[in-house]
């Protein structure tokens, strides 16, 4: 299945200097692929978790509520709302969906790096709070006649469903520029090797290597 040769190395993500975690976000029209890329990810990544939603719709068949979604009803969802638990939230195919606050704010400042599949409302919410922090990666499918025939092969929806995802398809493609990173997902190992590589990079980022503060102030030390 997966081609060694197009894997990257996985690179070791060094605990002696405290780094800040950090906010990856993976968005694509339905179907393009980014629950396979996030599956896929967290399989071969200790130091990234999941950031699990809250939706109001219904689980498909082999979702885990607390894995795939904390799945609750409207009520439920309002009183979260109400109660400012949300970092963001967005009404996304008439069902409500939200990014729960707690653990990713308390895992950031450890150094947890978060994963978030979430839509572009959703995506200009958390920049717009937490840029610094925030990785956009947007997956485009290499064809419209390609994403109708992934969306139909996963199985997982009606035929209506499925024409309204496509349906949704081009309105959603059309945020791809509030993205920092576009990828074409053709071949899944080389989409895979990609964002890995885009996750390595900006994990080695200055800004979020807080460590380097006392590092560098002890090596020009004046005694030292
Ligand atoms: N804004 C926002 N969007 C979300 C959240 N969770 C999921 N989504 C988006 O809601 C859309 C529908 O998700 P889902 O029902 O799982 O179907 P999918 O399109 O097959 O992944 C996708 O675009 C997700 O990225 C969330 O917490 N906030
Ligand atoms: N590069 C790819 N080539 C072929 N099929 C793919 C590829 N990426 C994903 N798929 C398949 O397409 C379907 C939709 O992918 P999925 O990850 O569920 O999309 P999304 O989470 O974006 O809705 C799944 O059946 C998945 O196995």
């Amino acid at each position: 299945m997966t081609n060694p040769e197009v894997v990257a190395p996985t690179i070791p993500d060094s605990d002696a200097l405290h780094r800040r975690g950090l906010m990856f976000i993976l968005s694509s029209p339905s179907g393009a692929g980014k629950t396979t890329v996030s599956r896929m990810l967290l399989q071969r990544d200790e130091r990234l978790r999941m950031s699990v939603s809250v939706t109001t719709r219904s689980p498909r068949p082999g979702e885990v509520d607390g894995r795939d979604y904390h799945f609750t009803d409207h009520a439920g969802f309002e009183r979260m709302v109400e109660d400012g638990e949300f970092l963001e939230w967005a009404h996304v195919f008439g069902h409500s969906y939200g990014t729960p606050k707690a653990e990713v704010k308390a895992g950031l400042r450890e150094g947890n790096d978060y994963l978030f599949d979430i839509d572009w409302q959703g995506t200009q919410q958390l920049y717009q709070k937490m840029q610094s922090d925030v990785v956009r990666v947007f997956l485009l499918p290499p064809s419209i006649d390609e994403l109708r025939r992934r969306l139909n092969a996963r199985g997982t929806d009606s035929a209506e469903v499925i024409a309204s995802r496509m349906e949704r398809a081009k309105a959603e493609i059309s945020h791809w520029d509030g993205y920092d990173y576009v990828i074409v997902n053709d071949d899944i190992d080389i989409c895979f090797a990609k964002v890995s590589q885009i996750l390595a990079s900006e994990r080695m980022r200055r800004m979020r290597q807080t460590g380097l503060i006392p590092f560098v102030r002890e090596l020009t030390a004046p005694d030292s």
